[in-house]
């Protein structure tokens, strides 16, 4: 028998052939968001972190199976925030995806384009049931979830403006220039206050390890996607923002380790999932916040979608 072994596609090759696009991912990732709410429908064990104090890196692995898009894979991704000293990106990794009836590896993907379009697709998806107005969107950070956030809220919200900060104005410039070439109403801000004023829908994607974004900043009713996961999945947004907002996530079993602190401080955090399947009704007026952790089954279900995109395009 001969076995010419599994696929093997490349971050450029997704690029590319286009093979994760948003029309197709954004359902595919709001499907994976309720099943987690659901009863028996994801496999999801916590993932293990391993945090490498010496090297300022971590080491993340994330295996899933969703029975309804039969997908079972695993992604084994690091997380190095001085990467864009060397010219590398700080957030890399590896998908392998698996034929669900026999175990098999069926494709290796590089995981730099799934986990930068997967994350932003939940945001889009977290904002869509969560959010009260969508005129400006506030953008903290300049790097490569910034920019995947600015193209898919843009892509589903089309706001009349965009703003972007970063710690360093160069990078806020930067993104807003290329925002701007294509045609948006992109601002860039030194002031992170003065950035998220008035602003209906606000980013956090930085490796901040104290807060950037404090509660007195924000309207009554402004929905943030807290995405940055810098020593801790909550050091980007003070205290006193999520006391005062409702505060959703994707998935609570990795919010009981991972968000530790804040359930501590006695704070209710509930799933995304269960708005979007009716099951809880979202608090409209309130400020929201969705706490992004990632999902492995996101990756699960993104690596599917590649692979069939893929088999379409090889037939
Ligand atoms: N929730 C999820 O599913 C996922 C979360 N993430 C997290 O999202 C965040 C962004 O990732 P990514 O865009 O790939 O990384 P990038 O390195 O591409 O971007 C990081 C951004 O953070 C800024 N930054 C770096 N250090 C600080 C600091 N101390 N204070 C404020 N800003 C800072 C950088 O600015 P500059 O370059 O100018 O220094 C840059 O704008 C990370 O925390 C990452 O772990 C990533 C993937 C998935
Ligand atoms: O979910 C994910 O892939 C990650 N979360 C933080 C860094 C990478």
């Amino acid at each position: 028998m001969t076995d010419s072994g599994p696929l093997y596609l490349t971050d450029e090759f997704i690029r590319n052939n286009k093979l994760l696009k948003l029309d197709k991912l954004i359902p595919v990732i709001q499907n994976a968001m309720a099943s987690v709410s659901k009863n028996d429908e994801v496999i999801q064990p916590p993932r293990t972190i391993m945090n490498i104090p010496s090297l300022n890196g971590a080491l993340l692995s994330m295996p899933a199976f969703c029975k309804y898009d039969d997908a079972l894979a695993c992604k084994l991704v690091t997380a190095y925030p001085k990467n864009a000293d060397k010219g590398l990106p700080s957030v890399q990794g590896t998908v392998l995806l698996f034929d669900s009836t026999t175990g098999k590896v069926c494709a290796i993907m590089d995981g730099i384009e799934i986990t930068t379009w997967r994350t932003a697709a939940a945001s889009a998806v977290a904002t869509k049931y969560l959010h009260n107005g969508t005129a400006v969107l506030a953008i903290l950070g300049s790097g490569t979830q910034a920019r995947s956030h600015a193209e898919t809220l843009d892509y589903c919200f089309n706001f009349q403006q965009i703003r972007i900060w970063n710690h360093k104005y160069e990078g806020a410039q930067t993104l807003t220039k290329e925002l701007t070439a294509k045609g948006k109403n992109a601002v860039a801000y030194h002031s992170v206050e003065e950035c998220v004023q008035d602003a209906d829908v606000i980013v956090t994607a930085t490796f901040a390890s104290s807060p950037i974004l404090k509660g007195k900043w924000i309207k009554p009713g402004a929905h943030i996607n807290a995405v940055g996961a810098g020593i801790n999945h909550h050091s980007e947004l003070d205290v006193d923002l999520y006391k005062l907002a409702c505060v959703y996530t994707d998935t609570m079993a990795s919010a009981e380790t991972e968000l530790k602190g804040l359930l501590e401080e006695g704070m209710t955090i509930e799933e995304v999932g269960d708005i979007i399947n009716g099951t809880k009704s979202a608090d409209r007026g309130m400020i929201t916040v969705f706490q992004s952790l990632g999902m492995a089954v996101e990756d699960a279900v993104s690596a599917k979608l590649i692979y069939e995109e893929y088999k379409k395009i090889k037939k």
